[in-house]
């Protein structure tokens, strides 16, 4: 059977390995730029009986009764009150990736449905693109290629110089498991770490790296060559690098986000570079993404913007589906959920 075929053409209920009808999840849509990928959907299928928007809003009556999870991936699809209120057999909405900062926990709850992510999953390869924006930004990667592929090209020892991340002072700006991993990675660079967490002081990891606790988000930002953020976007972090904090940043330092663009005061921060305030920019993230064509970001030599792509490898988004099916398969069975978000 063919994942085109819509639960409507199907023979019967689908059945699993213990003989039971298997539990419907409702999915934004399949292939295409947003939707689950297509080579993924062979695996679902063998948990799940899938169930797309476009199929459930054509089939409302029937579907609303049998959903009981919705497998969110990037976001889709979009979770508000009136899709709650139509599904009153959801149990629980399995989000891919780590960021939760699309979803309104309360409301969930309100309705009794568990939330889970995949933040083991995304971690390595958003704490190797961490590096790779530092690297890149601090070694002009991004100039230095423009110039090899244009017409003039003119190589002279003046030009292209860069600052050093071996040795220098990485200042981590939330070290969770995204942060860890990068600090893990700074340490085979012989970086100075420096670390602030709002919350908890994670002394046996700031051992096991050599990284220095700073208990003032003010003292890291003086001190560091390179601040990188991996912080969660919360009412707490919006905008927690603003003008202040841009302006205790050494002229000479680089910022690194791989977390949220609302982390960061993005006018802020076009005036600092502007200003000379900090050296340059390395941003995977920005608000809004993508950033209107005439943003001044756009523009600077000294930013380089990626499209929100730090955790993009094949083996991490299998990696998610894999976890995410794990999650809704145990909230189903009333076990422990595997990377439940509490509230
Ligand atoms: O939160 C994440 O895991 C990534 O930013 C993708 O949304």
């Amino acid at each position: 059977m063919s994942y085109q075929q819509t639960w409507k053409e199907r023979a019967g209920p689908e059945r699993g390995m213990e003989g039971q009808e298997l539990p419907y999840v409702l999915i934004d849509s399949i292939g295409g730029k947003h939707g689950v990928f297509e080579d993924h959907v062979e695996f679902l299928k063998k948990h799940f009986q899938l169930s797309t928007m476009k199929e459930y809003l054509e089939n409302k009556k029937f579907l609303s009764e049998k959903i009981r999870a919705i497998y969110m991936w990037y976001h889709k699809p979009v979770i508000n009150e009136g899709l709650l209120q139509s599904l009153p057999n959801l149990k629980i909405v399995a989000s891919s990736g780590v960021g939760i900062d699309h979803l309104d926990l309360k409301l969930l709850s309100s309705y009794g449905v568990k939330v889970s992510n995949t933040p083991f999953a995304v971690s390595t390869d958003t704490a190797d693109f961490g590096m790779t924006l530092m690297l890149a930004s601090s070694r002009r990667l991004v100039e230095g290629y423009q110039m090899a592929i244009s017409p003039n090209r003119e190589y002279f020892p003046a030009d292209w110089l860069g600052a050093e991340v071996s040795g220098a002072t990485l200042g981590i700006v939330g070290m969770g498991t995204i942060g860890y991993k990068v600090a893990e990675r700074a340490k085979a660079f012989e970086m100075k770490i420096l670390y602030h967490n709002r919350n908890q002081r994670n002394k046996e990891e700031e051992s096991a790296v050599g990284a220095i606790f700073c208990k003032k988000i003010d003292d890291l930002l003086q001190q560091s060559d390179f601040v990188l953020l991996s912080v969660s976007l919360t009412p707490q972090t919006h905008k927690l690098i603003g003008k202040r904090e841009l302006e205790l940043m050494k002229p000479t330092a680089t910022l690194i986000n791989i977390s949220r663009g609302l982390v960061v005061d993005q006018d802020a921060l076009v005036e600092a570079l502007q200003n000379k305030v900090i050296k340059a920019a390395a941003l995977d993230v920005t608000h809004p993404e993508p950033l209107p064509r005439d943003h001044p970001l756009l523009k600077m030599k000294n930013v380089i913007i990626t499209p929100h792509m730090a955790s993009a490898t094949k083996k991490t988004r299998r990696l998610m589906m894999e976890n995410m099916t794990e999650s809704i398969e145990a909230g189903l069975r009333g076990l422990p959920i595997p990377n439940e978000v509490l509230l």
